[in-house]
């Protein structure tokens, strides 16, 4: 069988999530980091995700690699492609989603999309096209602090709206319920009115699976991985799909640590869980702009210790933001990613083998330092978040990349427990 499902995804814990739910569906799934190299996949390769760090780059380079990831996974002729960003739809004023989803629709000769951030099991529901991040609308969330993409409004009809070509209309949860021909009906309405994007309402995995339904044909679907859901379901119907697969966990042998670089509620929750547990250590970012040689420091103190190790960098929001003021936004962030990529690499080189990484842009930093170029999708520790198994600097590695928002305060040592650490 062919590749039959092909995603460009904006961040590379966002393109394993996404992943993960292909792979409970039962398919064979790739994900490729950064616009890959060669089309040599396995031979009963059902899906690929092109895992891009495209999320806070600039717009005119998130559209340019998507093009040419586009351009990629057509030419593997596949038959639907996702775009896949964040369920709080993380983006700026500018961009990206707005912007790489109109050059995918341009280039695709398109002039209609879904709109569909929602994940049900995570806590992002969608109502009258507001988002909702547990019991909380999007900008009240925590999201409201993130580093690098503040989330300031709900509606997801104005976030569209704003940095995108076209208008943004809503599918209301009544119709949602009626199932999948009307939430069809819903789009073609929308598309005969000019509306250029479709946001359904969401609230329940049910909810998705019929979306997934309404979706049978859609040769652009953009979201987060629940939209996903659904799809295979269609090609399976069709024929096209061959039996189901199951994961398997990675082989890998060595030290575990865990590298945290998201500054999220929910990391930061697992972080300090975690530090009554193991030995953990902090990077400043002080030290690393002083020029001090952290990642030397960190190494020297993982090789002291026995055991699972966390190093972090992770901040509460009052830190994070007096940091921003004093080194700019991007370049607190960019300088806490290189430095968790040096530590990586020098784990890597001692002997760790397992590695749960936490945070998406932390994982893209983390895994291109590396030099893993593809990674095969395991089974999950926690909604969104499977293990995955790897090549990096030239070792077997087993990788758990994790969502910044993602997973219960236990979620490291439950992590480790599934490779019997
Ligand atoms: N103490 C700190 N001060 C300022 N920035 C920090 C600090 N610690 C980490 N960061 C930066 O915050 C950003 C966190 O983004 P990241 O994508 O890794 O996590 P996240 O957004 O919570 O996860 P996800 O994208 O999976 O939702 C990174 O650029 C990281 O380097
Ligand atoms: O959709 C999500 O929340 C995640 O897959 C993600 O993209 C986090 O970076």
């Amino acid at each position: 069988m062919a590749v039959i499902l092909g995603a460009i995804a904006d961040d590379f814990t966002g393109a394993t999530d996404l992943c993960s739910t292909w792979v409970k569906a039962g398919l064979r799934v790739v994900q490729m980091i950064g616009l890959p190299a060669t089309s040599d996949l396995p031979p009963d390769t059902d899906a690929v995700v092109v895992a891009l760090k495209s999320r806070t780059i600039p717009a005119d380079e998130a559209v340019s690699q998507s093009l040419a990831a586009l351009e990629w996974l057509q030419a593997l002729g596949v038959r639907q492609v996702l775009f896949k960003y964040c369920s709080t739809f993380d983006s700026t004023p500018e961009g990206n989603i707005g912007p790489v989803t109109d050059a995918l629709l341009d280039a695709m000769g398109l002039d209609f999309t879904v709109v569909s951030p929602a994940f049900p099991a995570n806590g992002r529901t969608i109502y009258k096209g507001n988002l909702f991040v547990g019991d909380l609308p999007l900008a009240e969330s925590s999201m409201k602090d993130h580093p690098l993409t503040p989330m300031r409004d709900s509606s997801l009809i104005r976030l569209m709206q704003a940095q995108s070509r076209g208008r943004a209309g809503l599918v209301p949860l009544q119709t949602v319920r009626q199932g999948a021909d009307a939430i069809r009906a819903g789009f073609d309405d929308l598309r005969k009115q000019g509306f250029r994007y479709g946001v359904p309402d969401a609230v329940e995995d049910q909810d998705m699976l019929a979306l997934g339904r309404a979706l049978d044909g859609m040769a652009l679907v953009t979201g987060g991985s629940a939209v996903a859901m659904g799809l295979p379901q269609n090609l399976r119907d069709s024929g096209a799909l061959g039996a189901a697969a199951r994961p398997a966990l990675p082989k890998a042998v060595g030290r575990a640590a865990v590298l945290a670089g998201s500054c999220s509620a929910a990391t930061r929750g697992q972080i300090a869980h975690v530090a009554q547990l193991w030995p953990s250590y902090r990077v400043d970012l002080d030290h690393i702009a002083a020029g001090t040689d952290v990642a030397t420091e960190a190494l020297d103190w993982a090789q002291a210790q026995s055991g699972p190790i966390l190093i972090y960098g992770s901040s509460d929001p009052e830190e994070v933001a007096e940091n921003q003021r004093r080194y700019g936004r991007m370049q607190a962030g960019e300088m806490m990613e290189r430095a968790l990529a040096a530590i990586a690499c020098g784990l890597v080189d001692r002997g760790f083998a397992r590695l749960v990484v936490a945070g998406g842009e932390t994982s893209g930093a983390v895994i291109s330092a590396l030099g893993v170029d593809r990674l095969a999708i395991g089974p999950e520790v926690s909604p969104g978040v499977p293990w995955c198994g790897a090549k990096g600097m030239g070792r077997d590695l087993a990788l758990c990349l994790k969502s910044g928002n993602f997973g219960g305060p236990d979620m490291f040592p439950r992590a480790l427990e599934m490779l019997d650490v």
